[in-house]
């Protein structure tokens, strides 16, 4: 097995406003996730959130220190999620077994020294941010998440919320992670639009066909950019910037947020006369 990672720094909006399509995609999109055999990580400069792919294909993967924790253990200091996007598998934590399911997500807390990912077709989608605190290790499951249903077909943005952790089901230091599906028809996700300063975060869009694309939108409300997006790929939204897109077809994405506060309702709502 191989473990590899790259380290984004922390982009202001001056300098991303200057940035073209190469420079955009070098510094916000991740597009290296899911490899056969290996941990992939990108170590991000946003709250040092790490976003990582793990994909076991029948072997046992080992979650292993990477030099920017500078810790012994990947997880001495920090707290993870893995949410399956693959066929079920297992995750084992100090030698005891999880199985995570399709679309499950296991909390894993600060602390947990030896963490093994295995089964033939699971994809582990990897969010960690530091913790100060050591929580328990729980298998959230997607009927336990909290819904919450959004937009309409006429806005082509119907669209289920599915919070896999909020403030009465998991205790986590940082990290708020979910998903968030579509009704047929309907391809826009987080528009209207919003921003939240005080939390970083992170979309990874799946369930895309070959062919299809998601347009995310970033950028300041008033001088966004857009990135496109295909199957399994997963995007860095800064603190200032919006996080939004479109989908040319159906597809499914998980978002995670790291930083000052775990209060999902805190963010500044962007009117949509805003957008420029
Ligand atoms: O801060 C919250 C995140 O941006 C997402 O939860 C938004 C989302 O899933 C959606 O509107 O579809
Ligand atoms: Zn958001």
């Amino acid at each position: 097995m191989t473990t590899d990672f790259d380290i984004r720094f922390a982009i202001d909006p001056v300098s991303a406003a200057t940035m073209n399509t190469e420079e955009l995609r070098e510094h916000f999109l991740i597009d290296d996730l899911f490899a056969p055999g290996a941990v992939n990580w990108t170590y991000t400069h946003y709250d040092r959130m790490a976003v990582g792919g793990a994909v076991p294909a029948g072997g046992a993967l080992v979650l292993e220190a990477i030099k920017p924790t500078g810790t012994a253990n990947f997880l001495d200091r920090r707290e993870l999620i893995a949410a399956n996007i693959g066929e079920a598998g297992t995750i084992s934590i100090d030698g005891q077994d999880y199985a995570v399911g399709s679309r499950d997500m296991l909390y894993v807390g600060m602390g947990a020294k030896d963490v093994r990912f295995s089964g033939k077709g699971a994809k582990f989608y990897l969010l960690s941010a530091p913790a100060h605190a050591s929580h328990p290790t729980k298998l959230i499951r997607q009927g336990d998440a909290k819904r919450l249903e959004m937009g309409s077909q006429e806005t082509a943005n119907e669209r289920t919320i599915f919070q896999f952790v909020n403030a009465d089901s998991v205790k986590t230091c940082q990290l708020v992670v979910g998903l968030t599906s579509f009704a047929p028809g309907s391809v826009w996700n987080t528009m209207p639009a919003h921003v939240h300063d005080r939390r970083m975060e992170a979309y990874l869009y799946f369930d895309l066909k070959p062919d299809a694309f998601v347009v995310h939108l970033m950028g300041e409300p008033d001088e966004t950019r857009h990135i496109i997006m295909r199957n399994e790929e997963a995007v860095i939204s800064p603190p200032w910037s919006i996080h939004a897109g479109a989908g040319t077809g159906s597809y499914t994405f998980i978002w995670a947020m790291a930083g000052d506060n775990i209060d999902y309702t805190d963010a500044e709502k962007v009117g949509m006369d805003e957008l420029l």
